[in-house]
Parts: structure tokens; sequence; C-alpha cells
């Protein structure tokens, strides 16, 4: 994996501004190691001049600097620090970049997907274009060592299209291109486009890039033939990579060298690198170059008739293609289990998020079960209210018909057949308790002539007066009814003859005495005849009879009178006995009582 660090002018150490030197320590950190190192030292003497995120920042760099020396067993705890407890999102995706860098050096391959995983996912947040590019690059780079090489070309491509110009967009662009290459996408436009990227970094002086897309492009000729090609590339750049001191590089150079001198047919040549590679390779592990110097050695050994060291090579070939196979092998089981658990942690949140969504579902219908029970509740009441109402109004409206079916229109008071059912009634209590009632029946006189000489209006008149005079005189349990046109009924339970005869003489001046302010003009008066349970019993056909005798005995005898009936009230007792209870009465009153 190549360092994907900042270039940048070494700092100034009359800067004394700490905030610029932090961010010029970040710059140079690769370029120059040792400046960067003594400005580490200095910003770390001023810690109290900085602000919480500087701290971070300059923590997240003296890890780098740990990781960078190559004491990974140091700086991995420091890295996982600053992830886990720094709250600034582009320090925090700075180390988990660096983290899931020496995690793949130290081939914890498991461990570096799984963290470059999470980072990917806080990726989204990250509005910091560097700490983008930082873990961009890892997963880039990664991917490839996964053989997930379109993936792999995509991260770069986020890159490319964050970086429009400069050194990011350089390298994004190489490791498009390496990506697509190792992918198989070696055809015309991918050499375009490997062009493109080698032009991108000579632009901003990446000659490193540059050279690491030449090593694509040159194994690209090997495997099209183009020997020649091959190693005029490789040959015209091989001295500047040697001068990298970057042994990765340098070994797979001197290994296409070996390929393409050997394709060629120069012998001694492939021969010299591959000796040249195997050096390289050794002191650094890079196994793929090796792999490709002990086959070729081999091949030439065998070539020459040596097949002792032909052999000595195969073997050793046979030892570092197992290892290099085992190393992708590896790499590619590590991406899957963790692509796995990612995917097994994916569908178990989906899980759960359905499990809830089902929860609120169910929350939701329990609320709404509640809102429409309200609803039954209420619409339950407002129809037992209405049918209560209802009720109430069929009840009113009964009571009203029942009591117009009960009096009389004109007068108020109870029509005839009312009148009999109370009466009735009162006479069976009477009876059963032994107690004296008696009826008096009252018919105006004369009523007719009332009615044509001044209008029925005011023989209406006239009537209402009458019953409302008798009225001021009734008991509370008397009972009021009009039989007939002119004609009423009073039933007085309790009371004897007496106390009747004395009652319907009240009744009878009251009827007949016009009330102040009244009209002189109708003369009213009434006829009264009484009769008794004591002599006709308590049915009431019986009392009616008799007393409507006694009243037409009463009309007979001039009007405006009270009649008693009974054995001494016959034509003769009338007259004997009881001296007549109605003597005399003119229209004009002064009725005689006996
Ligand atoms: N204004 C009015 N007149 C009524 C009503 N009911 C009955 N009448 C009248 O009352 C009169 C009763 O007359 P009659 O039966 O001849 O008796 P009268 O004229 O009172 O004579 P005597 O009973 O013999 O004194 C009739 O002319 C009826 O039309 C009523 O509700 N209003």
């Amino acid at each position: 994996m190549l360092l994907l660090a900042g270039r940048a002018a070494p700092a100034s150490p009359a800067s004394s501004n700490l905030a610029d030197l932090l961010g010029r320590a970040d710059t140079i950190k690769t370029v120059d190691n040792a400046a960067f190192v003594e400005l580490l030292a200095l910003l770390d003497k001023n810690t109290v001049a900085l602000s919480a995120t500087q701290k971070w920042r300059l923590r997240y760099l003296k890890a780098w600097q740990v990781a960078y020396l190559g004491d990974f067993a140091k700086a991995r705890p420091l890295l996982e620090t600053i992830i886990r407890e720094t709250p600034d999102d582009a320090i925090r995706m700075h180390a988990a970049a660096a983290l899931v860098n020496i995690l793949g050096y130290s081939h914890q391959y498991e461990e570096a997907y799984t963290r470059l995983d999470h980072a990917l996912d806080e990726l989204p947040k990250v509005t910091d274009k560097d700490a983008r590019f930082h873990i961009l690059g890892e997963a880039s780079q990664l991917l490839v060592g996964a053989g997930q090489y379109d993936l792999a070309a995509s991260y770069a491509d986020q890159i490319i299209a964050d970086y429009p110009s400069g050194r990011n967009r350089c390298i994004g662009m190489y490791l498009k291109v390496h990506a697509d290459f190792l992918g198989g996408k070696s055809a015309q436009s991918w050499r375009s486009q490997a062009q493109q990227a080698i032009n991108a970094c000579t632009q901003v002086n990446e000659n490193l890039f540059a050279d690491a897309t030449r090593r694509d492009v040159a194994s690209f000729a090997i495997r099209q033939g183009r020997t020649v090609d091959a190693i005029n590339l490789l040959e015209s750049h091989y001295l500047n990579v040697v001068k990298y001191h970057y042994l990765e590089l340098t070994s797979e150079y001197a290994a296409l060298m070996t390929e393409a001198y050997w394709q060629k047919g120069d012998t001694s040549r492939a021969e010299e690198f591959a000796l040249n590679t195997v050096d390289l390779a050794q002191k650094s592990e890079f196994i793929e170059p090796l792999t490709t110097a002990y086959q070729l050695l081999y091949q030439i050994d065998r070539q020459k008739g040596d097949l002792r060291d032909a052999l000595n090579y195969h073997e050793k070939y046979m030892t570092a293609d197992k290892g290099r196979l085992d190393d992708v092998r590896e790499k590619a089981l590590a991406y899957q289990f963790v692509k796995q658990q990612v995917e097994a942690k994916k569908v178990e949140l989906d899980e759960l998020n359905k499990q809830n969504q089902i929860l609120q579902l169910q929350q939701a219908l329990d609320h709404k079960a509640v809102e429409a029970g309200r609803l039954y509740i209420a619409l339950l009441l407002t129809v037992l209210a209405s049918i209560g109402l209802w009720l109430l109004r069929l009840k009113r409206s009964q009571l009203r018909f029942m009591r117009l079916a009960r009096r009389d229109g004109l007068t108020g008071i109870f029509n005839r057949q009312h009148f009999v059912d109370e009466a009735e009634q009162t006479l069976r209590y009477a009876a059963k308790s032994m107690r004296m009632a008696c009826l008096i029946l009252i018919d105006l006189d004369h009523f007719k002539l009332i009615n044509d000489t001044h209008g029925h209006t005011a023989g209406d008149h006239v009537l209402r007066r009458a019953v409302a005079v008798c009225q001021q005189h009734l008991h509370s349990c008397d009972v009021f009814g009009r039989i007939g046109g002119e004609e009423f009924g009073i039933l007085l339970p309790e009371s004897s003859v007496i106390q009747a005869l004395e009652r319907a003489e009240r009744l009878r001046v009251a009827i007949s005495t016009t009330p102040e302010g009244e009209s002189q003009d109708i003369t009213v008066s009434a006829s009264f005849g009484i009769a008794s349970t004591q002599h006709e019993g308590y049915d009431l056909r019986r009392l009616l009879i008799a007393a409507d005798s006694a009243l037409y005995r009463a009309k007979r005898d001039g009007r405006n009178r009270v009649v008693v009936s009974g054995p001494h009230n016959g034509p003769e007792a009338d007259r004997g006995s009881s001296g007549d209870h109605a003597a005399d009465g003119r229209a004009t009153g002064d009725p005689a009582i006996s």
C-alpha cells in the first residue's frame, strides 16, 4: 500500500502561530519527517495554548508518527482512543484511516475491514475533504487487496469528484487506474486513463504516483506482449523509482523488468533484475515481486541446465507463491466475513426496525381503537340522550294529549268523561271508608238567551267566569267538571247534605254577583241540584239522576236556587217537612234557605 500523506513546504521555525504550525505539521509529515517531529515537540510544549480540537489534532499527529515509525502495537491504542473519544468528525476519520492502514500492514484484515466499514458508515456526515480523502484512499487500497476492484474504483471516483485538481486528484486517479487495471479493465480507454493519471501527477510533481501508474502501464504492455514498450518505460523511470527508497515500488519495478527481459529473451538482464528483486523484496517481505522473481530464476536455471539451482528456486517459488495465495485468500475471506457480518447486522437491524414499526403500528391501532371506543361511547351517549329527549318529548306530548283528552277546551276543567272517572274513584274511596259525599249539578239559567242577546263569545266568557268563580270556592279534594254545554258537576267528598247545601248556596250567590268593573248588562244566575250518598248510595249514575232531578225542580221552581234531592224534596216533600230548601229564589237572587 502506498502512503497517502501530504506534501508541502517545510515549516518555518519562525512561525509563532500554533494553529499554523499544526496545519503545517500535518502537511510535511512524510515530506520532511524530521521537521515534522520537531514541530510536534514544539506543539507539545505549548499544549496549554491549544484549543480542544487542536489538542485532539496534535494527539492524532503524534499517534500517526508512532505508526509511521512502524510501532503498530503502540500506535494502535493511541488511534483507538482518538476514534472513541474525539468529538471532531474529521480527526476521528483521519485516525480511523490511519488505523485501517496499520491493520492492513499487520495482516489483521478482518479488523481492518470492520474498522473501514464503520468509518465508511460515518463518511456521509464528514464534510472535511482531507478526512474524506484519507479514508476513501485507504478504502480503495484495502479493497483492491480483497479483490473488490469495482468497489475500490468507486471510492477512487469519489476522491476524483471531490478534487478537480491538485495532489489528491492525482492520487485518486492513480487509485482508480490501479483498481481498474487489477480488475482486468485493460482496454484502450484504460490506457488513456492511465496517461491522464500520469499527466495529472506529473503536473503537481507527484512523481511517485506517476511512476506507480507507469508500473501498471508496463505490466499491461508485458501482458499484451509489447515487451520493448514495457522495457523502455521501466528502464527510463527505474532510477527515479530507486531514489524514492520506496522498496515496494522498487521491487515491483524490478520484478516487471525481470519479466520483460525474460520475455524478450535477454536471460542475463532478466536474471540480474530477478536477483535484484529478491534482494529488495526479501528485505521488506513484498511477496508478489518475490514470487515473480523466484519463478523466473527457476526457469532461467532450468534453461541453463542448472537443475539443482532450478529446483532450489522452484521450491522457493512454491513457498512464496503459497504465501502470496494464502495472503490473497486471507484478505478475501476476511472481507467476505466482515461483509457477511455487516449484512447479518443489517438484517438484524432491519428486523428490529420492522418489529419497531409493527409495535408503532400496534400502538397507533390501539390508539385508534381507544379513539374509536370513545367515539362509540360518545355516539352511544348521543343516541341515548336523543332517545331520552325523544321519550321526554313523547311523555310530554302524551301528557298534553292526556290533559287535552281529560280537560274541557273552553274552561280548562275536567271534561265529562274525566269528571265521571274521577268522581267514581272518589266515590269508591268514600264507600270504602264509609264517608259521605255529595254531588252538586249546576246549570246556568237562560243561557241560550245570553248567547242570543250578547253573542256566543259573551256566552263563552260567562261560562269561563262561572267556572273561575266556582274554583275560588272549591276544596282541593273536590272533583269539578263540565258535564254539558252550560252544566257543571261538583263532587264533594266528606260532605254532609247541610255542608253541600251551604257551599252550593255560596256558589249560587257568587255566580249571580256581577264582579266589579264588568258590564251589568248580562245577568247571570245558576240553578243547583244536590244529591247525597246518604240517600242515593255511592253509585254515580244514581247520584247524577237524583241531582239532575233536584236541578230540574230548581229550574221549574224559578231558577237561581238550590234544591236538595231526597225523599223530603219530592214535589210534596218540598213543601212538606223540609219546608223546601230552595224557597222562592228569583232570578234576582235572595234565595231563602231553611
Ligand atoms: N256560548 C256558548 N254557548 C253554549 C255552549 N254550549 C252550549 N251552549 C248553548 O247553551 C244553550 C243552552 O240552552 P238551553 O238548553 O235551551 O237552556 P237555557 O237557555 O240555559 O235555559 P234553562 O236551562 O232552562 O235556564 C244553547 O243555546 C247552547 O247552544 C258553549 O260552549 N258556549
